[in-house]
C-alpha cells in the first residue's frame, strides 16, 4: 500500500561528549559522558507523523557504515518504509558531533555527509510513492535543489506539499514559495528562550540521547526563521502577520509561522486575516525537536483529515508538539497516538 506521509529530507547521528571545559587546538581531555543519538529534520519528521498512525515512507540517504545500518533499523522501529533509504560508499552518515563544557557552551561539528548525495536519480526511483502520496513534505537539510525538485513532482501529479525551510537559507530559490501548498517556519529565536536556556534543561535531563541535532542548529546560528527569510525580527504576533504578509505576496498559498509557547499565527490567500492558534500551556523541559513534531503532526492531519478547517490541523498538530516539549530529547520526546488525548483523532 503506498505511503500517506512521504517525507524527502535529512537522516543525522548526533555524537555528544560531555566535558568540564573544551578542548584548545591540540589538546586532549578527559570527558565524563557520551551518547549518540537520532536527529535529522526529515527523519525526525517522518517518525512523529509515523506515531500518529500515518504510513510514511522517507527518502533519503545515509552512508554504507554502522551509523547508516543503526538509522535505517531506527526507522524501521518507527514502522517508516525504508524501500527509498538509500546507503552510500561514497560519503559517511550525517552527523553532528559536539562537544559541550558544563557551562553550556559547546563546540559543534556537522558534517551533512551522504544528506548531500540524495539527488535527482534518488528522487526518480521513488517517483510512484512520491506523486501516490497524500502530503509530501520537504526541508533544507539535503541539496535544496533535491527538495524542490520533490515539491515539484508532488505538485505535478495533485499532492499537497509541506514545506519547512529550515535551516534557513536567506536567498531562498523564490520557487520555494510557488511549489509550497503549506509554508511553515517559526520565529526567529524569540524572548521565550535562548539557545543557552535550551540547552541547559537538555543537559539537565542527561537521560535524554537525541537532543543534539536540534541543538547544534541553535547554537551554530543556522536555526532557521522567518526574519531569516524577511528581514523581519518575529518578537510579537504583529511581527509574525507582517511576515505572513509577505510570505504571501512571494506566492505561499498557506503560512504558518509557529512561534513556540505562543502556539502558531496562520495566514492564507483565502484567508488573508491572520489567525491565533495559541498552544496549551504545559510545563516545558526541553523544547528540542518541537518544530520538527509539529511539523509532522501537521503532515499527517493533512493526509488523514483532509476535511478538519487548517486551523483545527493547526490547533492539533499544536497539541502534539506541546506534548514533546514535556520530555527531554527530540525522537525520544515524540508521543505516540496511544499515548494522546482520543479526541485528537
Ligand atoms: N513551551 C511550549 N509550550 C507549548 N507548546 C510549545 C512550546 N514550545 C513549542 N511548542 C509547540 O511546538 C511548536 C513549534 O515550536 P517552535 O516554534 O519553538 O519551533 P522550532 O523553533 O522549530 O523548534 P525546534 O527548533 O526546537 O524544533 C509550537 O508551535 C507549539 O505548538
Ligand atoms: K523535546
Amino acid at each position: 500500500m503506498a505511503a500517506e506521509v512521504v517525507v524527502v529530507g535529512s537522516c543525522m547521528t548526533d555524537l555528544v561528549s560531555l566535558t568540564t571545559r573544551l578542548p584548545k587546538a591540540g589538546e586532549t581531555i578527559l570527558g565524563h559522558k557520551f551518547f549518540v543519538g537520532f536527529g535529522g529534520k526529515g527523519a525526525n519528521q517522518c517518525v512523529q507523523s509515523a506515531r500518529l498512525g500515518a504510513k510514511t515512507s522517507l527518502i533519503c540517504k545515509v552512508g554504507n557504515d554502522s551509523f547508516g545500518n543503526d538509522y535505517v533499523d531506527n526507522l524501521k522501529k518507527n514502522s517508516i518504509s525504508t524501500a527509498f533509504v538509500g546507503q552510500t560508499a561514497d560519503a559517511a552518515t550525517g552527523t553532528a558531533s559536539i562537544i559541550v563544557n558544563s557551562e553550556g557552551q559547546n563546540v559543534i561539528v556537522i558534517v551533512p555527509g551522504a544528506n548531500l548525495l540524495l539527488n535527482f536519480e534518488d528522487l526518480k526511483r521513488a517517483s510512484d510513492v512520491i506523486c501516490k502520496a497524500k502530503v509530501v513534505v520537504c526541508q533544507l537539510e539535503i541539496t535544496p535543489a533535491v527538495s524542490l525538485e520533490a515539491l515539484k513532482m508532488a505538485r505535478a501529479s495533485g499532492v499537497k506539499t509541506l514545506f519547512n525551510p529550515a535551516p534557513a537559507l536567506a536567498d531562498l530559490d523564490p520557487q520555494f514559495y510557488t511549489y509550497s501548498d503549506i509554508f511553515c517556519c517559526n520565529e526567529t529565536e524569540g524572548t521565550h528562550r535562548t539557545p543557552v536556556s535550551c540547552f541547559l534543561n537538555a543537559v539537565r535531563k542527561l537521560l535524554c540521547l537525541d537532543y543534539a541535532s536540534g541543538l547544534a542548529k541553535w547554537c551554530n546560528g543556522s536555526h532557521f526563521g522567518a526574519e531569516i527569510l524577511t528581514g523581519i525580527p518575529v518578537g510579537n504576533l504583529e511581527d509574525a502577520e507582517k511576515v505572513g504578509r509577505m510570505l504571501l505576496e512571494r506566492g505561499c498559498k498557506l503560512v504558518i509561522v509557529t512561534l513556540g509557547a505562543e502556539g502558531c499565527m496562520m495566514i492564507s490567500g483565502d484567508e488573508p486575516i491572520p489567525k491565533h492558534v495559541p498552544a496549551g500551556k504545559v510545563r516545558a523541559v526541553d523544547t528540542t525537536g518541537a518544530g520538527d513534531s509539529f511539523v509532522g503532526a501537521l503532515a499527517f492531519y493533512l493526509a488523514y483529515y483532509p476535511k478538519l478547517s487548517m486551523e483545527e490541523m493547526i490547533r492539533k498538530s499544536n497539541c502534539v508538539a506541546s506534548v514533546s516539549v514535556q520530555a527531554p530529547g527530540t525522537q525520544s520526546s515524540y508521543p505516540y497516538r496511544k499515548d494522546l488525548p482520543q479526541d485528537l483523532f
